[in-house]
């Protein structure tokens, strides 16, 4: 469905993507894991157009999609949640479910159908409906802003960090949720530092450092790993862990 080929983005002088390479196909999850400034954010923003790669291609069901804006990705169904939250905090939980059909895809008339298909998956917002947008649990907006991507029926939907910020008990709910997502059918394209609990609902991982993929895989086989393990799971895997691999400095022109 998806297929990242050599891709190399810059943000002035310094390389965030150096050829990364991926591919999601129809109904997997995969995730992109990596330490704190490895280039995940910058490859789910590359892959939505909200950046422009400097090399290498990306192609969305056959079709090639670097340099189209924004709007018309989000149109052909990739849809994008951020990192942080973007509740609307003026707006009621029912109001910021609706925007959800503002990206074109949808219409008003696919509002009702789209709720219904949110509240199956997340009960809670619909007993949360006429409430405020600010006044929303850490845990709730981040069910609320999955909730709205889902009004927009994506047919790859990429998170970029849903875990972060959030008690224990939520990141459990916020991934058991991702697993339901699964089930449904959808495909996810997941990034996340929280690796262990990231490739426990994924199909595959790659692992990003420096903008390079350093690592491979089918999930279940990088969970076993005894390198990955120690290099990314840490010690208290069956906890829950973040990526722990320690990131070299990254290359600035001139300097590598
Ligand atoms: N707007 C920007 N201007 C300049 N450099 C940037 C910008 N955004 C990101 N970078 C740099 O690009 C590199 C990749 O950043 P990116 O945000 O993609 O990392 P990440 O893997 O998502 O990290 P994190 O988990 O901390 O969000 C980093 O070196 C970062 O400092």
């Amino acid at each position: 469905m998806l297929s990242v080929r050599d891709l190399d983005v810059r943000y002035g002088e310094i390389r965030a993507l150096r050829g990364v390479c991926m591919e999601v196909a129809q109904g997997e999850v995969v995730t992109l894991l990596g330490g704190n400034g490895a280039g995940k954010s910058t490859t789910l923003r590359a892959i939505s157009g909200l950046l422009a790669p400097t090399g290498g291609d990306i192609t969305f069901e056959g079709e090639s999609i670097v340099g189209r804006r924004p709007e018309e990705i989000a149109r052909m169904g990739i849809v994008h949640v951020p990192e942080g939250r973007q509740v609307i905090p003026g707006l009621s939980v029912l109001d910021n479910l609706r925007m959800g059909t503002s990206n074109g895809r949808m219409s008003r008339k696919d509002v009702p159908a789209g709720l219904e298909r949110v509240f199956a998956v997340f009960p809670r917002l619909y007993d949360l409906r006429p409430r405020l947008g600010w006044s929303l649990s850490g845990g709730e907006q981040q069910m609320l802003v999955i909730g709205r991507a889902m009004m927009a029926n994506p047919r790859l939907l990429m998170l970029d960090e849903p875990s972060l910020g959030l008690a224990p008990i939520v990141v459990r709910e916020v991934f058991r949720i991702i697993g339901e997502l699964h089930e449904a059918g959808l495909t996810v394209l997941l990034v996340e530092q929280n690796a262990y609990q990231a490739l426990t609902v994924a199909d595959r991982g790659y692992v990003v450092e420096t903008g390079t993929v350093v690592v491979s895989g089918d999930a279940r086989d990088l969970l076993d790993d005894d390198q990955m393990r120690s290099a990314y799971l840490g010690r208290t895997a069956a906890g829950g862990s973040s990526v722990t691999a320690a990131v070299p400095p990254r290359d600035v022109d001139g300097a590598s």
